[in-house]
């Protein structure tokens, strides 16, 4: 066990990481401090939910001159609830040395973002293409940034944000310190990444697999036809506490969620075509628990942490296996358990094998539940319910109507009558999707796909709206990235 004392970390922090409930740092926060306080360059990678953020965060903030009022600290996360969520848990770190963090993000007004930067903040956390916008206008100063981190690296390089990327970094004096940090880290990125730094340490927590072992894998079988009544069976039967569903497109995500609702699902969804106070709604209703269900694209799966998700379903099976490292990761964070149930056509095995092998883990193949058995869930929680009742309240009260429904009826006939009352029965609504095209690794026309995870560097680097050749997955890719930008601003 490593204590934060034994880091060498200020009395103001440790006071934060007190407030905050952390006792002892975790593998890559033990690793990495010391070598940003001590100034190096480091590319981190350590398996989701392993508290990363606070790894590069408390060297940053121990870096601060709190007394100037100049940009010292900057941080660079590929989607805005990101960059929201970064700033928030810095500012929590920061809480007793008065370093002010301030996040910068597509779809918010620029004038406001002007005046925000005009107050002086410490470190801002960015979204790539904002801060290009504000370094071009010449209304962020960026002149005097000490430490630069790149969080979810891979990703913003693997969207095609190099150049951005390169220009943002171009913009700090060169005697800077650069910190990248994700869950997956290619070697091809690993190799580009490292010609924005100088001589970076890496560290990787080494463990056999990519995802971390508190989470229970599995997958389902299913047709593409069958895929909503699975899951909404396997919805009643897990009764999740909070649970991510991803789908591969926007319009899936409306649909999907759309057929959620129409069967009494409390649920919404979130995309990159929504305005972004729709995004930060949907998103603090889920955080707050009046929505159970969150229907997402990829922009929710990389480096959300929201505490209380219980399932990940992969309604639609991911690109990549990076992709699928990072969205099950969305459960089983610090510590904490969960499921992530992956829905794999039949056409599709081949790629689960890959993601398998890739992220050297296993997934356990469930049955395709029965509608019999997502009626028996639903009762469950009725039953739960009842018990608890029994257990914990008085029913004195009741007893004498219950006598008297005996003398009329048959004892199970009661409670079933009961039972029913109390069920929150599925509305039995049809509901027919729009098809998806099955992924796969080799053969035919999709067999671009896994060259580019491969690491064609071509495919992963060039531009955005500069599409390179015709491998109908990297146009794919770029189809999405199209709506990543509008995501991920
Ligand atoms: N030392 C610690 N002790 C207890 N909790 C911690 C500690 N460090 C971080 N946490 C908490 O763990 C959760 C996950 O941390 P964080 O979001 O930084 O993970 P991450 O490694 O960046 O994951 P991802 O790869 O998904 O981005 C957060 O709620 C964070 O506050
Ligand atoms: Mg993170």
């Amino acid at each position: 066990m490593t204590t934060f004392q034994s880091l060498g970390i200020s009395s103001p922090i440790m006071k934060s990481l007190e407030k905050m409930g952390f006792e002892e740092a975790t593998p890559i926060q033990e690793q990495t401090i010391p070598l940003g306080l001590e100034g190096k360059d480091v590319i981190g990678q350590a398996q989701t939910g392993t508290g990363k953020t606070a790894a590069f965060g408390i060297p940053m903030i121990e870096k601060i001159d709190q007394s100037q009022k100049k940009i010292q600290g900057l941080v660079v996360a590929p989607t805005r609830e990101l960059a929201i969520q970064v700033s928030e848990e810095l500012h929590r770190l920061a809480k007793f040395k008065s370093v002010r963090t301030l996040p910068i993000y597509g779809g918010q007004q620029m004038d406001r973002q002007i005046r925000g930067l005009k107050d002086g903040p410490h470190i801002v956390v960015a979204t790539p293409g904002r801060l290009l916008d504000h370094i071009r206008r010449k209304t962020i100063n960026i002149k005097n940034v000490h430490t630069a981190v790149l969080d979810e690296a891979d990703e913003m390089l693997n969207m095609g944000f190099i150049d951005d990327i390169r220009d943002i970094l171009k913009a700090i004096p060169e005697d800077r310190q650069t910190l990248l940090f994700s869950a997956t880290m290619p070697k091809e990125i690993r190799n580009i990444a490292a010609t924005l730094m100088k001589s970076p340490a890496e560290v990787r927590v080494k463990t056999k697999e990519m995802t971390v072992s508190n989470i229970d894998q599995f997958f389902v079988e299913v047709n593409e036809r069958q895929k909503f009544d699975t899951l909404t069976n396997l919805l009643d039967i897990h009764s999740p506490e909070l649970a991510i569903i991803f789908g591969r497109t926007k319009k899936r995500v409306d649909e999907v969620t759309e057929g959620l609702q129409a069967r009494g699902f409390s649920s919404e969804g979130i995309h990159g075509d929504l305005t972004q106070g729709k995004r930060m709604s949907v998103l603090n209703k889920f955080k707050n628990g009046r929505i159970e269900i969150l229907v997402a694209t990829d922009v929710a799966a990389r480096g959300l942490d929201i505490s209380g998700v219980t399932h990940v379903y992969n309604f639609d099976v991911p690109q990549d296996p990076e992709s699928y490292v990072h969205r099950i990761g969305r459960t089983g964070r610090a510590g904490k358990g969960g499921q992530a149930i992956s829905f794999i056509t039949p056409r599709e095995i081949p790629h689960l094998h890959l993601i398998e092998k890739v992220t050297k883990s296993k997934m356990k193949r469930m049955q395709v539940p029965s509608s019999d058995e997502a009626r028996r869930g639903q009762q469950q929680l009725t039953m739960d319910k009842l018990n608890q009742t029994i257990e914990n309240e008085n029913t004195q009260d009741y007893r004498e109507t219950a006598a008297e429904l005996l003398e009329q009826h048959d004892s199970v006939t009661v409670v079933a009558a009961a039972l029913k009352l109390m069920t929150k029965e599925r509305r039995q609504a049809p509901v027919t999707l729009t098809s998806v095209q099955p992924v796969s690794v080799k053969g035919g026309k999709d067999k671009g796909k896994r060259n580019n995870y491969r690491g064609d560097n071509k495919r992963h680097f060039s531009r955005k709206g500069k599409p390179s050749g015709g491998n109908r997955k990297f146009q794919n890719k770029r189809g999405s990235n199209k709506s990543n930008n509008n995501n991920k601003g």
